[in-house]
């Protein structure tokens, strides 16, 4: 399971969490602007603009997780496995492959409205990576300051919402997760009033008691509306530091204990890490299962006119600050 998010203060925020057993081994990579991409079915692009992101890097080619440009546009695949059905190449279209689509839409897009053009002569392909990585089934958010998207590609072709939450989780698809929120439309951060029955006498014995109700278990269909209900009730002070810890406690709402989630046989699915980029300032934040110390790396310290990709492996184990 994996959830996404968006988040504004002064800057805006993009990040997300990524849960599974196993690690494909990612890295921090910068994209430069002259980094080519030979893209299956679209030619060789030279020139683009710059990303940042989690990836894992094969054969030189960096395979994006989640990522954002340099102009602000943050985007992240998620599992959705069983219901993603990728598109024919077909002439006349932009075929991208799906392992493509994160550098395709950053590579080109300065915002939203750019993304949509684009993605309305688009395909989304199943042409895959390798043999050894085949075409993962994914769904996709793509944000940028002003308004997010969700793309499925399925068996009847690709769809295109409005994502006002911005946040995206994995199954059911996005129009039956946004339906499902109906059902907590009574949840508020303010403690409840008794609308039960004016005959009896209830009370507010605890704090909190105004989002009972909210799940709490580790399902998709529960994340989605447990990060939804935390991220748009979420208050926070507009600078860096307070923008990112109130970033990394909503998606900590979601987060994955090892041994909770069993996927097979004594393999648990955790969260991996979970990022925060500021997608204004280019800079990629994240924490990892492991090591809970907040690590940054800021695109534009990395020459963005190079071509040559950076790359910085991730952080792990506890930093503890000893105090003696
Ligand atoms: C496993 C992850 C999703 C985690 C998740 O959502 N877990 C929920 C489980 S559940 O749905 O709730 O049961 C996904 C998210 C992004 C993926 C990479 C995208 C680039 C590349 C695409 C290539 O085609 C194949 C290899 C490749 C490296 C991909 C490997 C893997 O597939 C990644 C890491």
């Amino acid at each position: 399971m994996c959830t996404a998010a968006t988040y504004k203060t002064k800057d805006f925020y993009f990040g997300r969490t990524l849960d599974y057993e196993f690690s494909y081994g990612d890295e921090i990579t910068v994209t430069p602007r002259k980094f080519p991409f030979e893209f299956r079915h679209m030619g060789k692009r030279d020139s683009h603009y710059a990303i940042i992101g989690m990836a894992h890097v094969a054969g030189g080619y960096p395979l994006y997780y989640d990522a954002i440009n340099e102009k602000g546009v943050g985007m992240a695949g998620l599992n959705f496995v069983g219901n993603a059905v990728y598109q024919a190449v077909e002439a006349g279209r932009d075929n991208v492959a799906q392992f493509e689509f994160i550098p395709w839409i950053l590579g080109q897009c300065a915002d939203l409205d750019e993304v949509r053009a684009l993605l309305d002569r688009m395909n989304l392909v199943g042409t895959p990576f390798s043999e050894q990585l085949p075409s993962a089934q994914l769904h996709w958010i793509i944000a940028d300051r002003n308004a997010a998207i969700t793309v499925e590609c399925m068996a009847d072709g690709m769809h295109i919402h409005e994502n006002p939450v911005g946040v995206l989780t994995n199954n059911p698809p996005f129009e039956t997760q946004m339906f499902l929120l109906n059902n907590y439309q009574g949840l508020s951060p303010k403690q409840p009033e008794n609308t039960f029955a004016e005959q009896l006498q209830l009370q507010s014995y605890s704090r909190g008691m105004g989002a009972l109700g909210l799940p709490g278990d580790l399902s998709s269909a529960s994340r989605f509306a447990k990060v939804a209900f935390t991220k748009m009730n979420s208050k926070s002070g507009d600078s860096e530091a307070e923008s990112i810890s109130q970033f990394f406690h909503i998606l900590g709402s979601v987060d994955q204990q090892r041994g909770c989630c069993e996927v097979t046989d004594g393999k648990y699915e955790i969260t991996l890490y979970t990022s925060c980029c500021n997608a204004d300032k280019g800079i990629y934040y994240y924490t990892t299962y492991e090591n809970h110390q907040i690590t940054g790396v800021d695109m534009h310290h990395c020459d963005l006119d190079g071509s040559e990709l950076f790359r910085y492996p991730l952080v792990q184990g506890e930093q503890i600050h000893w105090m003696n």
